[in-house]
Parts: C-alpha cells; sequence; structure tokens
C-alpha cells in the first residue's frame, strides 16, 4: 500500500456497491480493482473498487483534486493506473488505450473540451462515429440536431463558441455509439439555458447507455445520478444511493456547504 502524504489523511472505505452488480448484468460493464495512480511517489488515487454496470447513472462529486478527472481518465484510457485492473465486459483492459475502448463502447467528453479546431463541426462528428460509418445508429447531422448545433454544420470547430465546443465534445462522444459515456463536468461555464438543454439531452439518452459523471453541480448530479461516489483526497469518502449521499451530514458539512449547490465550496 502506497503511504503518499495525500493519502493518508483519510480513511479507507469500501464501496457500498458490490461487485455482484455486475455479475448480475451477466458479466457487463466495467469494472475496477485496486486501482491506484501516483505521480512519482504521490498517489492521488487509490480505489479498492469501482464498477458501473449498464443502465448506471453514476456522479463522482469531490472536493478541487479529489481525484474525479483521474478515475475517469483511467476508465477512459486517458492514463494507466499505476496499479490495478480495469475491465469491460469479462476483458481485461488495463493498458488498452482510449482509442481501443471508444471503439470497444466506451466514450468520453472533456473537462476542457479539445475536439478537432481545424475541422468543421459536421466532420468532427464524422471522426466521432468514423468506425461505426458502415452501420450508424444516427447521421451526424441528426447528432448535430440533437445537441442544438444543426445550424453550425459548416462552421470551423476552432471558432465555436464556449457552449457550442462543449455540445460539439457530447456530439463527438455519442457518435461513437457509446454503451458507456463518461463525463468530465458537462455543465461547467454553460448558462441556464445551457445546463437545461443539456440536462433535457441526457435524461433523453437510452436507459441502457451507462453514465458517469463528474461534476460540481449539484442540481446536474441530482437530475441525472441514481448513484453518487463521494472523493477525498482520492480515496471513497462514501458511496450510495444519490438521495442518501446527498442527506449525508457529513458529506454536507465537508464537501455541499450551502443546501442544494457545491458551487460555493469551489470559489
Ligand atoms: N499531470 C499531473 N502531474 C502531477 N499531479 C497531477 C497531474 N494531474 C493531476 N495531478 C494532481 O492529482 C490530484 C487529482 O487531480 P484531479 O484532476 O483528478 O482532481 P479533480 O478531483 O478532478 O479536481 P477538479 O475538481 O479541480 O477538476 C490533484 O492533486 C492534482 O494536482
Amino acid at each position: 500500500m502506497n503511504t503518499g502524504q495525500h493519502i493518508d489523511a483519510i480513511d479507507y472505505v469500501p464501496s457500498r456497491r458490490a461487485h455482484a452488480d455486475i455479475d448480475r448484468a451477466d458479466g457487463t460493464g466495467l469494472a475496477a480493482t485496486g486501482l491506484r495512480h501516483a505521480y512519482r511517489e504521490l498517489t492521488v488515487l487509490d480505489l479498492d473498487a469501482f464498477t458501473i454496470a449498464p443502465a448506471d447513472r453514476h456522479a463522482i462529486i469531490g472536493p478541487n483534486g479529489a481525484g474525479k478527472s483521474t478515475l475517469l481518465n483511467l476508465l477512459a484510457g486517458t492514463i494507466r493506473p499505476t496499479t490495478g485492473r480495469i475491465t469491460y465486459n469479462g476483458q481485461v483492459i488495463t493498458r488498452r488505450r482510449a482509442g481501443w475502448r471508444a471503439r470497444a463502447g466506451i466514450s468520453r467528453t472533456f473537462q476542457h473540451p479539445t475536439v478537432y479546431p481545424g475541422l468543421t463541426v459536421l466532420d468532427c462528428v464524422r471522426m466521432g462515429g468514423y468506425h461505426h460509418r458502415r452501420n450508424p445508429e444516427h447521421t451526424p447531422q441528426e447528432w448535430l440536431d440533437l445537441v442544438g448545433l444543426a445550424g453550425y454544420a459548416q462552421q470551423v470547430a476552432g471558432e465555436l463558441a464556449h457552449g457550442h465546443r462543449r455540445m460539439l465534445d457530447l456530439a463527438v462522444a455519442l457518435a461513437g455509439q457509446p454503451r458507456v459515456l463518461l463525463l468530465d463536468e458537462p455543465a461547467a461555464g454553460f448558462t441556464d439555458t445551457e445546463t437545461t438543454r443539456l440536462l433535457d439531452i441526457l435524461g433523453g439518452l437510452p436507459g441502457w447507455m451507462a453514465m458517469v459523471l463528474v461534476e460540481h453541480d449539484m442540481a446536474v448530479v441530482t437530475a441525472l445520478a441514481d448513484w453518487i461516489t463521494v472523493l477525498h483526497h482520492g480515496r471513497r469518502h462514501t458511496d450510495g444511493p444519490a438521495d442518501v449521499v446527498r442527506a449525508d451530514p457529513t458529506v454536507r458539512a465537508l464537501y455541499l456547504g450551502a443546501p442544494e449547490t457545491a458551487h460555493a465550496a469551489h470559489r
């Protein structure tokens, strides 16, 4: 066990979500065991287990630097764990790169969207769905319609405003026809109108699509998630059904601050 200074600050808490959840789903789903990530000697994430079964809507919350994006990056394959194992539908994918995982059904959006800035909006979505080009569920234009960018198809992606760029990032991820959608602060920097639109879009996605949501905005978490994991200094502070975690006095005191919103804790 690593003894990095970050991690020692909080007790180890086993997940309330058993690996039986994956078994219940006939072995399908995304599962990590003994997942640890360190930068040099500093461990920034240390989780015994983390599982996503089909149709799960799972939010990861916690203060800045808690390890939320690190966990998402490990699941997406953007970074590799220092130790631990990740499986997807029973297959070990720990060393698989992000592109391989996207083709296998694990797509993600970014905290800072990195859409192909020189391509048109439409071509970005074509790229996102490239591996399904012979048998797409929807055309690129239909994905743009869904996210409200129908009128921007021929615009250069790098010239989009922040909110539109985020929506494009989502369309690119969806064009990959994910079974697991990883969302890194999808509502960050959005106006209330854009957040409402985002919630409509995400709430309208097929029920079988699993979602892992890193988000500071508790209104978004409440609208989308049925399960919450609270990370603190890289460890699971607690997890459980969304309403139970939101009512937990320690979570409220440590993280939520003012009722109903986490924004205050992050500003
Ligand atoms: N490339 C890196 N090199 C060194 N330390 C890093 C690196 N990336 C992240 N960290 C550290 O890892 C810890 C976890 O970072 P991470 O981005 O996962 O936190 P987070 O919970 O997503 O935070 P936020 O809410 O601010 O996005 C932080 O202490 C951060 O400074």
